[in-house]
């Protein structure tokens, strides 16, 4: 008999779920789309119900369609967005949508936390309670929203929902407990003294759980719903970037991941859990116990190009749209893009700054914007690799992963970026392999990531810099650079305007 696990990776875009054998193979795959709800400029918000119904439909059709039996499925578990805020009552129904990752109402309520807690804060959190995470999102509901808060009594991540849904249990794993910036990280359990500070009961705070550690079985009533089997075992899961790490066989210090999905990361693998990037980067519990990663997030990475397409290029294919970036040169003839549309985290947390175009000549064609806004999301990811190199942080290669290393020319143009070696994987699958992984390490198929990552994570082509364009770029950067502070109050008087406006 075959045995398989499932990898469950809850996007911002779509989840998809992948089935891999012992082997490390993909057997199949299903995904499917759900929409983001901007009702406002800065709101984002989902429905938890369309995150199970797209879940269910995905394995649903690996069951039907693609002949996975439900009895060879012996485990599953989670890549999911991180830091959204889903709020449950006390019959643990949904009481509002979830507010996202990229959601940046949340300004006066982080610059509460700022004043109360200052560097306090960051001891204890290792992070700066910046807008996007989940903290500042609750402090919101509670001032803006007193009926829904006065009802809540647990508050979970994501893809804990999806799990509390196929097997009934509350738990957080604490990689993606991290992002919610109210675990105390050295003691490795929720803080009190934040709790304590804004008022928040602590009981709402989920039980812990490591990734690998077991949720239990699939639930009698999930099991009716999605056709599978009442044996299959279920893991805590990793936050989608710990997951993706360890997908893209992140596991020592010397390799960096560069994700391009919704958002854009430059993550490393950290080993000592009192390295202090001063909350400029984000520093989180990893998916392999006792180890932790820091990084830094562009919040607008493959969010900018679907951005460009949807309202400067609908009738293209994705693919075409992408591959005209290679009728512009390097550089996209003197055009210059910064991915700020929807604010930004790193290296820069402002989520006032606003993305431009600068440089716009008569003479300049669709293709050389579309290869503007792919340069660009690549010179913010620079601009967070260069932290890594005032912090003397030495690494060789990086792994490219997610929806934008699907395209050779964006990978080469990472390479020239970078001036770095950059490899991609044979399968761009990076967290919903991680996702997998994780259920076959809990699952005792391995005896820990390492062992389970020389079965499952095969590097495809790689890409070295071209020295000619590396220079180019190298002086385009120090342009780009500039742009953020230049055009800093611009956007402040702009989005007052619209504020005023709306
Ligand atoms: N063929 C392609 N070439 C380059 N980028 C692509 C391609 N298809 C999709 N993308 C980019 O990948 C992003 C989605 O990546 P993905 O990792 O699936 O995101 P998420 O996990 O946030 O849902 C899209 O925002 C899009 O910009
Ligand atoms: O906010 C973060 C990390 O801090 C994002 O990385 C989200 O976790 C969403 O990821 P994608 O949907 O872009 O993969």
């Amino acid at each position: 008999m075959s045995e398989y696990v499932l990898g469950v990776d809850l996007g911002t875009s779509a989840v998809k779920v992948s089935a891999m054998d012992r082997s490390g193979e993909i057997v199949a795959q299903q995904s499917f789309d759900y929409p983001l709800i901007q009702s406002r400029p800065e709101y984002s918000e989902q429905n938890p119900e369309d995150w199970i119904s797209g879940t269910t439909v995905a394995i649903v059709r690996l069951i039907l369609d693609d002949h996975i039996k439900p009895a060879e499925i012996s485990g599953i578990s989670f890549s999911g967005q991180m830091h959204g805020l889903v709020l449950l009552d006390e019959n643990n129904q949904v009481l509002r949508p979830a507010i996202l990752w990229n959601d940046t109402r949340t300004t006066k309520q982080r610059k509460e936390i700022e004043a109360k807690l200052g560097n306090k804060f960051i001891d204890i959190t290792k992070n700066r309670p910046l807008e996007g995470f989940t903290l500042p999102k609750m402090l919101w509901v509670k001032e803006n929203e007193p009926n829904i808060w006065s009802k809540a009594k647990t508050f979970l991540l994501p893809k804990d929902y999806v799990r509390y849904r196929m097997t009934g249990q509350l738990a957080m794993d604490y990689s993606d407990a991290t992002g919610t910036v109210l675990l105390d990280v050295k003691n490795g359990q929720w803080s009190q003294e934040i709790c304590n500070a804004f008022d928040i009961p602590i009981s709402m705070c989920p039980p812990l759980m490591q990734s690998v550690d077991s949720a239990g079985h699939i639930s009698d009533s999930y099991a009716i719903f999605s056709g599978l089997d009442t044996h299959t075992e279920v893991f805590g899961g990793a936050a989608d970037n710990a997951a993706g790490a360890v997908g893209a066989g992140i596991l020592s210090p010397n390799m960096v991941l560069s994700s391009i999905g919704t958002s854009g990361v430059v993550l490393k693998y950290e080993e000592d859990p009192n390295v202090d990037y001063h909350g400029v980067l984000q520093f989180e519990d990893h998916a392999i116990p006792a180890s932790y990663y820091s990084m830094g997030v562009t919040l607008a990475a493959g969010y900018s190009l679907n951005w460009f397409k949807r309202t400067f290029a609908q009738e293209q294919s994705f693919d075409e749209m992408v591959a005209s970036a290679g009728d512009s040169p390097v550089g996209a003839n003197g055009l210059l893009y910064t991915p700020y549309i929807v604010g930004e985290r790193a290296p820069y947390a402002d989520a006032d700054i606003r993305g431009s175009f600068t440089g716009v000549d008569g003479t300049h064609k669709k293709h050389d914007f579309v290869r503007a806004v792919m340069e660009g999301i690549i010179f913010s990811f620079r601009d967070i690799m260069d932290i890594y190199d005032q912090n003397h942080k030495e690494f060789d290669t990086v792994v490219a992963i997610g929806g934008g290393a699907k395209s050779p020319l964006w990978l080469q143009i990472q390479a020239d970026i970078f001036n770095k070696k950059v490899v991609s994987l044979t399968n761009e699958q990076g967290p919903g392999m991680g996702a997998a992984m994780i259920a076959a390490v809990g699952l005792g198929w391995f005896k820990d990531f390492q062992e389970c990552a020389e079965k499952f994570v095969h590097f495809g082509k790689s890409y070295v810099p071209n020295p000619e364009n590396a220079e180019k770029y190298a002086q385009l950067h120090q342009i780009y650079s500039q742009v953020y502070e230049q055009t800093k109050s611009i956007s402040q008087q702009l989005l007052a305007y619209r504020r005023a406006n709306d």
